[in-house]
């Protein structure tokens, strides 16, 4: 019976067939080895092009292998977790902690208000005491339509909730629901309850869209709560005091949804902001609500999600406290990330924005090397160790078992005007939050190095990655947006490599040094952009004058070659369609995605970074769009790759896939015209082929397409003359 009682939450167990991967490691280690001596013993005579072009491919290759190198011992010890949310329960029912949920959102264009309200009313609904749940809402728009939007949810909430409850609904978030589930309810009496859920969903939305349409809450709207006065006082979303609002208080005995369960606390914020003070972006807004949260239910486990994603499985909640909770090893543990999914992705995911490999592959190695980086939302944290506590191996055991704070006497009204300060720009002058405490401030990834430095302070993290999706986001949509938003990632991961936060110096002896490792597999993505942009010119351009910088096919060296290439696409492609599940088509839209991305989103954040170490850049945060117009959403489902903007990032492309494409048809054309042998260059040419092959799309955009995603003239000129000054460039 003793024994029982100290059966564990989790299991982890280490993943199957690993001998594969390894098999295949070692032996493109091996090919790797005679590619090196291959360039260490056929360099050319010194002062060629030849030569030159020799030492670029030598030091790209040499960087490669150590990146690759990374993703090996990524690979090397994935493990997988289950939980026992039944044990949980029989322990632990009556004593369950609170849970304090952040949602941010920073604009009511980009992020309508219906969609930051599914996603709050998807975790209010959570099967979990409402009494022990708090959402608050971050609003860095300032926002009165997301504030009425809200308002809207928290009278919704007192029917969806009980409605969740009794047709045990997933997913919780009322759009998400009532799009996928088919009124298939036998009993017509439930079929008319829903029915009526639904259009009770459907009225709601309708008048938040209108009144978005409008732009303005209207007047008979204004007066139903006192909290519209408040923006009276904004002059705008970047000037404004502090607006904090509780649109239910849980402790108010009267706060109850129609079948009289409690409801959880629901509360508005949106923090002061002066244009004299930097407002740090996210990391600011989830600074101001751990210190509200704290004065109000203080729960001892934050959960942070982004406004776009809605909670897709109620019981996310009880599987992560499955890990902080465990008796033997949760005491450690100061976060639980679930995978960032993502609902509006097409089949063969054009844009590669299914985070496949991250989710099924990566963060797995992640998880068995120490722990995987906090990713920004779908993340449960102890409140503790988020707010700055180093991890102490003694008296851990009692940090989730806190009261809710004692001002829980006071009205929310009195609570209201006390914590506004704590919202206040000044208030963090002078202190260490955004240093130690809290989200760290200063980096545009802000999720990776908060999570980095609590695993410097000692604690652990686990990737939990349930059967049914937790949380479901929305990814973008288009080219640009992927790319931009691929440059704020690299940009930022890449400033972490730089700064003393660089894993090697400050993780030093603190995490594993596998771990350090495996930070570079994402924090090194800008510096890979320089010797991939190498190794999609150069060696094209070197046909153009007959230089060789592979062996002959017939040739032995060849082999070494030919194999690490074939193996690693084989290996790429098998790993991507069976672990994660996609297509082979879905496999060669990520290669081409990852070739875009490591030749404009890496390169530019690399050089912003170089800028910013010459201080003349500083780093913004450019927010993901989440909805896009009609046309464009409808080349995005079929797969139809957007251009449609004057980009600099469209311009390198561009660059890039007429250099190559060129210098295809050139090579082809004087290899016919003088009847030279091809086996000297057969490699370099099929290299070049290939590129030219993924690049289809991008040609099919700029020649051949009608629609207004196609590939704006200006870039072609443009990029037109880029190439004719690389060729002019290839022959000096
Ligand atoms: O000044 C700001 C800017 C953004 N946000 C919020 O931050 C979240 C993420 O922004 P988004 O534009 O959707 O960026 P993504 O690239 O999708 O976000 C990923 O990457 C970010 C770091 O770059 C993390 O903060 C996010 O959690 C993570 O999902 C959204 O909820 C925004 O509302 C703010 O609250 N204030
Ligand atoms: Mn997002």
């Amino acid at each position: 019976m003793a024994e029982k009682s100290h059966a564990p939450l989790f299991e982890t167990k280490p993943a199957k067939n690993l001998f594969i991967f390894r098999s295949y490691a070692v032996s493109v280690f091996a090919g790797i080895i005679f590619i090196f001596c291959y360039r260490v013993h056929h360099l050319p005579e010194p002062n060629t092009a030849a030569r030159w072009a020799w030492l670029g491919a030598f030091f790209s290759e040499l960087w490669f292998v150590i990146y690759w190198f990374v993703t090996v011992v990524v690979r090397w010890n994935p493990v997988h977790r289950r939980t026992f949310k039944d044990r949980l329960s029989q322990r632990y029912e009556k004593v369950l902690p609170g849970i304090d949920i952040f949602v941010c959102t920073a604009d009511p264009v980009i992020e309508p208000p219906t969609m930051v309200i599914n996603t709050v009313l998807s975790v209010m609904a959570y099967n979990y005491p409402p009494d022990k749940m708090s959402v608050y809402l971050s609003d860095d728009g300032c926002s009165d339509l997301t504030f009425y939007a809200m308002l809207e949810a928290s009278r919704f909430s007192k029917k969806w909730l009980p409605f969740c409850r009794k047709f045990n609904v997933e997913p919780r978030s009322p759009e998400a629901y009532f799009k996928s589930a088919a009124e298939s309810l036998d009993d017509s009496l439930k079929r008319q309850e829903w029915l009526s859920m639904k259009n009770l969903y459907e009225d709601m939305k309708q008048r938040i869209e209108a009144m978005a349409e409008l732009g303005r809450v209207t007047d008979d709207m204004r007066e139903q709560h006192k909290g519209f006065l408040e923006w009276d006082s904004v002059s705008s979303r970047r000037d404004h005091q502090t607006i904090f609002q509780i649109l239910i208080d849980g402790t108010d005995s009267t706060a109850v949804d129609d079948e009289g369960q409690p409801l959880p606390t629901l509360a508005y914020l949106a923090r002061e902001k002066r244009p004299q003070y930097h407002h740090n972006f996210k990391a600011g807004a989830m600074n101001a609500l751990i210190r509200i949260s704290s004065k109000i239910s203080n729960a001892p486990i934050i959960l942070n999600v982004d406004c776009d994603m809605y909670s897709n499985n109620s019981d996310s909640v009880r599987d992560a406290l499955c890990f902080l909770l465990d008796e033997e090893n949760g005491h450690d543990i100061a976060y639980v990330q679930y995978p960032q999914n993502f609902d509006n992705l097409t089949e063969n995911d054009l844009y590669s924005s299914s985070l496949g490999l991250i989710n099924h592959v990566e963060f797995h190695g992640l998880d068995g090397n120490g722990g995987p980086m906090y990713i920004g939302t779908g993340c449960f944290h102890r409140r503790d160790a988020l707010s700055g506590r180093k991890y102490m191996p003694e008296g851990e055991t009692d940090s989730l078992k806190r009261e809710r704070h004692d001002q829980k006497q006071d009205s929310a009204r009195v609570l209201e005007e006390t914590c506004k300060t704590l919202a206040d720009c000044a208030y963090e002058e002078n202190t260490d939050w955004g240093k130690e405490m809290g989200l760290n401030y200063g980096c545009t990834v802000e999720d990776v190095l908060t999570g980095l430095s609590m695993q410097c302070r000692g604690w652990r993290s686990v990737f939990f990655k349930p059967e049914r999706n937790a949380f479901m986001g929305v990814a973008p949509t288009t080219l640009l947006q992927s790319l931009v938003q691929h440059k704020r990632w690299s940009g930022g991961d890449f400033q972490i490599t730089l700064s003393r936060h660089c894993p090697f110096l400050y993780g030093h002896g603190k995490i594993p040094l596998k771990l350090q490792i495996c930070y570079c597999n994402y924090l090194l993505w800008a510096a890979n952009s320089l010797p991939s942009l190498f190794y999609v010119t150069v060696p094209s351009l070197c046909l153009l004058r007959g230089i060789s910088l592979f062996p002959k096919v017939s040739n032995l060296w060849g082999l070494p070659f030919m194999y690490v290439i074939a193996a690693t696409m084989v290996y790429s492609a098998t790993e991507f369609m069976w672990t994660c599940g996609s297509t082979l088509r879905g496999w060669w839209n990520d290669q081409r995605m990852g070739l875009y991305r490591r030749t404009t989103s890496h390169l530019f954040g690399f050089l912003d970074n170089i800028l910013g170490l010459l201080g003349v850049t500083k780093s913004t945060f450019v927010i993901t769009e989440k909805v896009a117009g009609d046309d464009v959403s409808k080349r995005y489902k079929q797969e139809l790759m957007e251009f449609g903007t004057a980009s600099p990032m469209f311009t390198v492309l561009t660059t890039i896939a007429l250099i190559n494409v060129s210098c295809l048809i050139g090579t082809m054309l004087s290899l016919a015209m003088h009847g030279h042998a091809i086996d000297q260059l057969a490699m370099q040419i099929s290299w070049c082929g290939l590129l030219v092959y993924i690049n289809l799309p991008l040609y099919n955009g700029l020649f051949s397409r009608e629609d207004e995603g196609r590939m704006p003239t200006s870039v072609t000129y443009k990029s037109a003359i880029f190439a004719l000054l690389a060729f002019a460039l290839a022959w000096v």
